[in-house]
């Protein structure tokens, strides 16, 4: 395994800060009619502030489970997750999460409104200040012409557009983003991955997000948990800062996604057996 990155610096290699989110030797389980399904096994991994941490992994290696976990949704059986040193309990508005579902929007409700109101109750905002946010992450995506449309008018990426404003207006400390991009097509997604990395740049939000794609895990992310199946483990972890959309295709490129191809399954598969 290859050693876990750290924000390090001073003379004394400690890391500058503390972790924004620190995940514990985290154990999740499922209890399913006679039996339990163990979907990660002691997993550890820490973000830091504006971080753009990935979680790659084969299907059913626990990434949505992790997901669901750091959003409160499922405590660990064992471990334990961390946001700002405070362990998380369940569910809250600094834990947002964009999911890969086209339906996740109120469709009884316009972009203004689908924005405007979750930002209203989590930040306990006046109207106009909502709606002022609102305006803002609207334009940021691109969407002000169609801020009074309703979402079944929308096109796929349109709606994932707005669930991104809408989860960036609540000013989460973490945006959780379980394959927000798997369901759109390759031009679509790559726009996308884009304007994620465009409202990155300029907002410097905390991002923790899922993916299958190697490719996406490397354009999008600075920092890549590796995690092994059955159950979910660490694999390795590996930094990624390297890359961005314009790589994609070159010869290093490539060797970086073969090099990880290589961690998650050929030499998972040479010594799985010590690790199921
Ligand atoms: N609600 C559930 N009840 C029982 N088992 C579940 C449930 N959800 C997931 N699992 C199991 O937990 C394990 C991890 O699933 P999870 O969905 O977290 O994996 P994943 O890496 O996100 O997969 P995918 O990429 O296919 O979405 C799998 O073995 C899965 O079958």
């Amino acid at each position: 395994m290859t050693a876990p990155s750290r924000h390090v610096g001073g003379t004394n290699g400690f890391p500058l800060s503390a972790p924004l989110l620190s995940v514990e030797n985290v154990t999740l389980e499922y209890q399913v009619p006679g039996r339990v399904v163990r979907a990660t096994q002691n997993v550890s991994f820490d973000v830091w502030e504006a971080d753009r941490f990935i979680l790659l992994g084969a299907s059913g290696c626990g990434k949505s489970t992790l997901l669901k976990a750091v959003g409160g949704f499922i405590a660990p059986r064992e471990g334990r997750i961390l946001l700002d040193g405070h362990p998380v309990h369940g569910p809250g508005p600094d834990r947002v999460v964009v999911f890969q579902e086209f339906d996740q929007l109120p469709p009884w409700k316009t972009v203004r409104e689908n924005v405007a109101f979750p930002a209203r109750v989590s930040g306990h905002l006046g109207r106009k200040e909502a709606a002022e946010r609102a305006e803002h992450f609207i334009e940021k995506v691109g969407l002000t012409r169609f801020a009074d449309a309703y979402p079944n008018t929308l096109s796929g990426g349109m709606k994932q557009r707005v669930a991104i404003a809408r989860a960036l207006a609540m000013e989460p400390r973490v945006l959780l983003m379980d394959e927000p991009f798997a369901a759109l097509d390759a031009l679509t997604r790559r726009k996308m991955q884009e304007e994620l990395l465009a409202l990155w740049e300029e907002v410097r939000f905390t991002l923790l997000f899922v993916t299958h794609s190697i490719e996406e895990a490397l354009v999008v992310g600075n920092r890549i948990a590796l995690l092994s199946p059955h159950p979910g483990r660490m694999r390795a972890e590996i930094n990624s800062h390297e890359w961005d959309l314009t790589s994609g295709g070159s010869p290093a490129f490539q060797a970086a996604a073969n090099r990880i191809h290589g961690l998650l399954f050929e030499e998972a598969g040479a010594d799985g057996a010590s690790h199921e």
